[in-house]
């Protein structure tokens, strides 16, 4: 496949090897002191850019017919917009907050705990996510999914970063030089806690998972998850 890197910074560059040992080409790498670019002799893009770079990016690759892989985060507040677009140009897109496998079976983990803890509203429940000090975003887009699937079956009204808001989930979000992504989800009572947790090693599974994306969603129209790309949940 030949494929166009939009924002070749940390992941940009982990995705490139990845995709080279795949026996894919990258035809195109797109960073923020590219001038201009034409997306072509492309067959799909992936965008690992930044919150403000985002939206611009995916909608020329709508613009061009062209089906993206999106694993920005920090740019939500657009998601619904961004999928209208992708509709209305018959496009074809997929964001994950995370492109783990390993992530992804933790969120089904989760997804699988909150349902569990639904009637027992003695658990407190707190996350964590730490994440190396160049991060842009916070909380981290795992961190948002965990938390949006955790208030499906809670009694806490939203997400906050404030621990001040007892009624609210409470992220803790940390920088720490390298880390490369840690997510925790704890339920404590009075008599025990029960805590799930994720350590990235490294970036490698992430851009694994955005390459295999990428395989997958050639020829398709339409708007994707990894629950679709792994068949799982
Ligand atoms: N969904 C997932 O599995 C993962 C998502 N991420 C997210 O991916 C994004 C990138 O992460 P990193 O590579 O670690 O950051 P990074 O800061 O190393 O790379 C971002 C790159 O985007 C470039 N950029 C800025 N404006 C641009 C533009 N208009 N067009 C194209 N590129 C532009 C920057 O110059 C930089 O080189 C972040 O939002 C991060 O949260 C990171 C790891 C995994
Ligand atoms: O910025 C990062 O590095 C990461 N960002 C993603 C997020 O915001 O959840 C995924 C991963 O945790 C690494």
């Amino acid at each position: 496949m030949k494929i166009a890197l939009l924002g070749y910074g940390k992941m940009g560059k982990t995705i490139e090897q990845i995709a080279l040992q795949r026996q894919h080409d990258i035809t195109l790498k797109v960073d923020k002191d590219t001038e201009s670019y034409v997306l072509e002799n492309v067959d799909v893009a992936i965008d690992f850019s930044t919150p403000d770079a985002a939206v611009d990016n995916i909608t020329n690759c709508f613009n061009h017919n062209i089906p993206v892989i999106s694993g920005t985060t920090g740019w939500l507040e657009h998601y619904d917009d961004v999928v209208a677009l992708c509709k209305e140009k018959n496009g074809t897109f997929l964001y994950a907050s995370n492109f783990s496998l390993g992530v992804n079976i933790f969120f089904e983990l989760n997804q699988k705990l909150s349902q569990l803890m639904v009637n027992l509203p003695e658990y407190d429940i707190s996350m964590e996510e730490i994440h190396h000090t160049q991060k842009l975003d916070a909380p981290s887009g795992t961190a948002i999914t965990l938390a949006e699937d955790i208030l499906k079956n809670s009694k806490y009204g939203t997400w906050t970063l404030d621990a001040a808001k007892p009624k609210d989930l409470h992220i803790n979000s940390k920088r720490i030089d390298d880390v490369p992504g840690t997510h925790e989800v704890a339920y404590k009572s009075s008599v025990d806690t029960i805590e799930i947790k994720h350590t990235a090693h490294n970036r490698d599974g992430f851009a694994l998972g955005a390459v295999i994306a990428a395989e997958w969603i050639a020829g398709k129209k339409g708007v994707f998850s990894m629950k679709d790309v792994l068949n799982i949940g």
